[in-house]
């Protein structure tokens, strides 16, 4: 069963026609809010769907953009969150901007990312500014072994503040966290600047594949919760969700 179907079954509960209507009517079902409630047996259907654990479709996309200095590693950590691998060896720079449509299933939700990999060479910042606006997050990435990208985040984050809205969502991260020996940046440093911006931040490697996944899933379920929040349900929050999962994972101690 598709969202456009559990829209239809729900419609006597919710007139909305908004995709993410249908969306809200299962996830108050699935917090047992209207359990039994409908009476026409379509309800028990939801319920039942919902409770067999499929997860909900959702044709919505969510637009998250890639920004940083050139060779930083933001195509390499796309391609490592779609294909699962990283392809090492001779680099070449984006040439303007492309982007990769992924499904994040979050809490029984799927979620579309239309994720956007942007150039990082300055020649091409205008393309860049133009896609700032309709962004709903924005990773932004410094190589750990790179001074000067660590440097430039701030001119990053006052263009970002020029040109996106208000309330996207920003996650600081700091690449080629693999790179040890050749560290330039330490963690706390990241973690400072970070606090200083208010906003979430973690290492990553495009090479191992450490945290890509964790920063994709974590913009997915902010975008999720800013859309579908019940007032019932405790707030997402960003900060805290990544540190648990840091913690969880142990993350930081291999590098
Ligand atoms: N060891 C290591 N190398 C990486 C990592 N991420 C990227 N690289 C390498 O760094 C170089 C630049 O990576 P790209 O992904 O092309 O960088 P980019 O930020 O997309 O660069 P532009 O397209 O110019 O903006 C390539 O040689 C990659 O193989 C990483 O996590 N670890």
């Amino acid at each position: 069963m598709n969202w456009r179907e559990l829209l239809s079954g729900a419609g006597s509960m919710n007139r909305r026609t908004d995709p993410w209507a249908a969306v809200e009517v299962c996830w108050r079902i699935n917090s047992a809010e209207w359990r039994g409630g409908g009476g026409d047996g379509k309800t028990s259907e939801i319920v039942s769907t919902v409770e067999r654990g499929h997860p909900l479709h959702v044709e919505r996309s969510e637009q998250t953009i890639l920004v940083g200095d050139s060779g930083v590693g933001k195509t390499s950590l796309l391609v490592q969150f779609d294909q699962g691998k990283f392809i090492p060896g001779s680099f070449s720079a984006t040439v303007g901007i492309g982007f990769t449509n992924k499904v994040v299933t979050v809490d029984n939700v799927k979620v579309k990312l239309q994720i956007w990999d942007t150039a990082g060479q300055e020649r091409f910042r205008s393309v860049t500014h133009a896609y700032y606006r309709d962004a709903h997050a924005l990773l932004l990435l410094y190589d750990i072994t790179s001074k000067s990208s660590f440097d430039n985040i701030r001119a990053w984050l006052t263009e970002i503040h020029e040109y996106a809205q208000s309330d996207v969502v920003i996650m600081l991260l700091g690449n080629k966290a693999d790179m040890s020996s050749e560290r330039a940046i330490r963690r706390e440093e990241g973690e400072r600047l970070a606090r200083e911006y208010s906003v979430p931040f973690m290492e990553t490697s495009a090479k191992t594949g450490v945290n890509v996944e964790l920063a994709f899933v974590a913009v997915a379920k902010e975008l999720k919760s800013r859309a579908i929040q019940h007032s019932s349900e405790p707030k997402f929050r960003i900060h805290e969700y990544i540190e648990a999962q840091k913690e969880k994972s142990g993350c930081c101690s291999f590098f």
